[in-house]
C-alpha cells in the first residue's frame, strides 16, 4: 500500500490499468469535497481542543472579561475568627480607615497600602480578609497569586491592572492576594520574563494609587522570606502582620466556634481536646470537628461525643490531612525549657530588657520564643546591657543542658549562639567594649578585616569574642542553677498554658509586675530568643 501511493504521488508513474492507482493520483470531485470537509473538521476540533485548555487555564476569562476581578459582599466579620486576637488588633485599624477614609487622610496623612499576612497554612488568613471587608462593609476582590501566573506573556501583568482597575472603580475595597510568594518570590535572572513582568505590574500598580482612594491590599503568604524586596518596600507591603498557629487558649475558642452548631455530649470538654492539639491550625481544628461529626452519624448516633473528637484528633494527626508538623511531647517539653531558661535568666539579670512573652507556639522556624521590650526608646546600649543580652541568648541552651544533660542538648539554640556571637563581635571590634583589645575600631585597623590575611591579629580578635560569649554561658549557668525549682515550675506552666505573659511569668518567679505601659503591645525593637 505504502509502495503504490508513493509510485502515484510520483508523476508519470501511475497505469490507467490499476483503478486504486487512478482514484489516488485523480481523486474525483467527490472525493475532493470530502477531504476538504475532513480538514475543516479536524481544524474545528483542534480549535475547540486550544480553547478548552484555555478555558481550564483561565486564559480567555484574563483576556476577555477578567473575572479575577470580580468583587463580592464578604459576610464574615470579626467574630467569625477566633484565637488571633494580636493580629485582630493590629487588623482594627484598617477596618477603621476603610470606614472613612477621609477622616484618615484629609490632613495629609498616608495609609498604609499594603497590609502582608503571613502565618503557616489554615491560620485563617483568608478569613481575616474577608472579616475586614465585613467589618468594613467594603466589596472584596479575591486573587490568587498562582492564579497571575499563565504561559502566555503578558496575560498575568493584564490580569493584575484589570484587578485594580475594577477596584479603584469600587473603592473603598480590599484586594486580597493569596500566595503572593507565587508571584513575589526573589527570582534569579534565568526566571521567565512573564513572571517578572506580573510582579512588575503589582509594583506599578501599588505605587499607582494614592492611600486617599480608599484601597487596601491585604497578600498572605506562608512564606515571608522568600518575598522580593521590593514587595515590602515602603508604600507597598509594608505592614505586617503575623497570623501564627492558636496556643491552648485560641484552639479551645476556634474549636468552640465550630461546634456551634454542631449537637454535643453533656460531658464534652472541650479544653481537653485543645491541649490535645498542639500545633494545629485553625484548619486543622475546623476539620476535627467536622470528622467528629460524620463519624458520629454514621455511627447512628444523636449527639458528638468525646470519643468522637478524639478519633478525628488522631486520624488528622496520623493521616494526610495534616499539613503542619506534628509536635511530639517531648520536643514541647524541651522548649517549654529552652524558652524558660531564656525568661528566668532575663528576669533575674541586672540590664536585661524585661520579658514580655513567653511561647512554646511555634512560629515560623522557631519552636518557641521569648519576647522582651525596652523600658524606654532606647537609642544607645550600655556595655552592661549588652553582657546581660548575651546571658539572656545562654539561657535557653543551659536550661536543655541542665535539665536533659550535654548529650540531649538540640540545635534549638543555633539563632540564639548567632545572637550572642554577634554583640560580643561587635563590643570587641567596633564599640571599643573589650578592656583587653582597646578601644579602636578594630575593622578599620591592617588585618582587623575578616578576610584578612594577618591570621594571628584576626585570632586575638576571635579569642576575645570568645572569651564573651564563655563568660555569659557561666552567667546563665549560674542564674539558673540556682534557680533551678523555679526552672521547673515555668516550663511546667508553658507545656500547660503554652503562651505566658511577662506579669505572669513575673508572678510565677515571686517577681513584682512592670507597670502596664511596660508591657503593653509589641514594639518595634523587641528581641527575640
Ligand atoms: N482563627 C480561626 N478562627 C476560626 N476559624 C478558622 C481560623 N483559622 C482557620 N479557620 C478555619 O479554617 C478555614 C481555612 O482558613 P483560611 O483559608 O482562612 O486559612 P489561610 O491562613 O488563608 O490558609 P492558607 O495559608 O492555606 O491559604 C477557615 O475557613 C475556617 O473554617
Ligand atoms: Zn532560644
Amino acid at each position: 500500500m505504502q509502495t503504490s501511493s508513493l509510485a502515484a504521488l510520483a508523476p508519470g508513474s501511475g497505469t490507467s490499468k490499476d483503478p486504486l492507482l487512478i482514484s489516488m493520483a485523480e481523486p474525483s470531485f467527490k472525493q475532493q469535497i470530502w477531504r476538504t470537509v475532513r480538514t475543516l473538521a479536524m481544524a474545528y476540533l483542534l480549535l475547540l481542543g486550544i480553547t478548552t485548555i484555555m478555558e481550564e487555564r483561565g486564559i480567555s476569562r484574563g483576556l476577555t472579561s477578567s473575572n479575577v476581578a470580580q468583587a463580592v459582599d464578604s459576610s464574615k466579620t470579626f467574630k467569625d475568627v477566633v484565637g488571633v486576637d494580636e493580629a485582630k488588633a493590629e487588623l482594627m485599624e484598617i477596618v477603621d480607615f476603610l470606614r472613612s477614609p477621609e477622616k484618615f487622610t484629609r490632613l495629609g496623612g498616608k495609609m498604609t497600602k499594603g497590609v502582608l499576612l503571613m502565618g503557616p497554612p489554615g491560620t485563617g488568613k483568608t478569613l481575616l480578609a474577608k472579616a475586614i471587608a465585613g467589618e468594613a462593609g467594603v466589596p472584596f476582590f479575591y486573587a490568587s497569586g498562582s492564579e497571575f501566573e499563565e504561559m502566555y506573556v503578558g496575560v498575568g501583568a493584564r490580569r493584575v491592572r484589570d484587578l485594580f482597575d475594577s477596584a479603584k472603580r469600587k473603592s473603598p475595597c480590599i484586594i486580597f492576594i493569596d500566595e503572593i510568594d507565587a508571584i513575589g518570590a526573589t527570582r534569579n535572572p534565568k526566571d521567565q520574563q512573564y513572571m517578572r513582568m506580573t510582579l512588575n505590574q503589582l509594583l506599578a500598580e501599588m505605587d499607582g494609587f494614592s492611600s486617599s482612594e480608599g484601597i487596601v491590599v491585604i497578600a498572605a503568604t506562608n512564606f515571608p522570606e522568600v518575598l522580593d524586596k521590593a514587595l515590602t518596600r515602603p508604600g507597598r507591603f509594608d505592614r505586617h502582620v503575623v497570623v501564627p498557629n492558636p496556643d491552648v487558649k485560641g484552639r479551645t475558642q476556634i474549636l468552640q466556634l465550630h461546634l456551634k452548631n454542631v449537637p454535643l455530649d453533656s460531658h464534652v470538654d472541650v479544653e481537653i481536646v485543645a491541649r490535645g492539639t498542639p500545633g494545629f491550625s485553625g484548619a486543622d481544628l475546623a476539620n476535627v470537628v467536622n470528622i467528629a461529626a460524620i463519624k458520629a452519624s454514621q455511627d447512628n448516633k444523636t449527639t458528638v461525643g468525646m470519643a468522637d473528637l478524639e478519633f478525628a484528633k488522631d486520624r488528622i494527626m496520623m493521616g494526610a490531612e495534616r499539613k503542619s508538623a506534628v509536635i511530639t511531647e517531648e520536643s514541647r517539653k524541651l522548649t517549654a525549657y529552652h524558652e524558660g531558661g531564656h525568661a528566668i535568666v532575663a528576669c533575674f539579670t541586672e540590664g536585661a530588657l524585661p520579658v514580655h512573652k513567653a511561647t512554646v507556639v511555634p512560629r515560623g522556624m522557631a519552636l518557641g520564643m521569648v519576647t522582651q521590650l525596652p523600658d524606654k526608646d532606647e537609642t544607645s546600649w550600655s556595655k552592661k546591657q549588652m553582657m546581660a543580652k548575651m546571658d539572656v541568648c545562654m539561657g535557653g541552651r543551659v536550661a536543655e543542658e541542665l535539665i536533659f544533660g550535654l548529650d540531649n542538648v538540640t540545635s534549638g539554640a543555633s539563632s540564639d549562639f548567632e545572637q550572642a556571637t554577634q554583640i560580643a563581635m561587635n563590643m570587641v571590634e567596633r564599640w571599643g567594649m573589650s578592656d583587653r583589645l582597646g578601644y579602636v575600631a578594630h575593622r578599620h585597623l591592617t588585618g582587623g578585616g575578616r578576610n584578612s590575611s594577618e591570621g594571628a591579629y584576626r585570632k586575638a580578635i576571635d579569642a576575645e569574642v570568645k572569651r564573651l560569649t564563655d563568660q555569659a554561658y557561666q552567667n546563665a549557668k549560674k542564674i539558673l542553677k540556682k534557680h533551678e525549682d523555679k526552672l521547673h515550675l515555668l516550663a511546667k506552666h508553658l507545656i500547660d498554658k503554652e503562651t505566658l505573659t511577662g506579669d505572669e511569668v513575673r508572678a510565677l518567679l515571686g517577681l513584682p509586675n512592670m507597670s502596664s505601659s511596660e508591657s503593653a503591645g509589641i514594639g518595634s525593637k523587641e528581641a527575640k530568643l
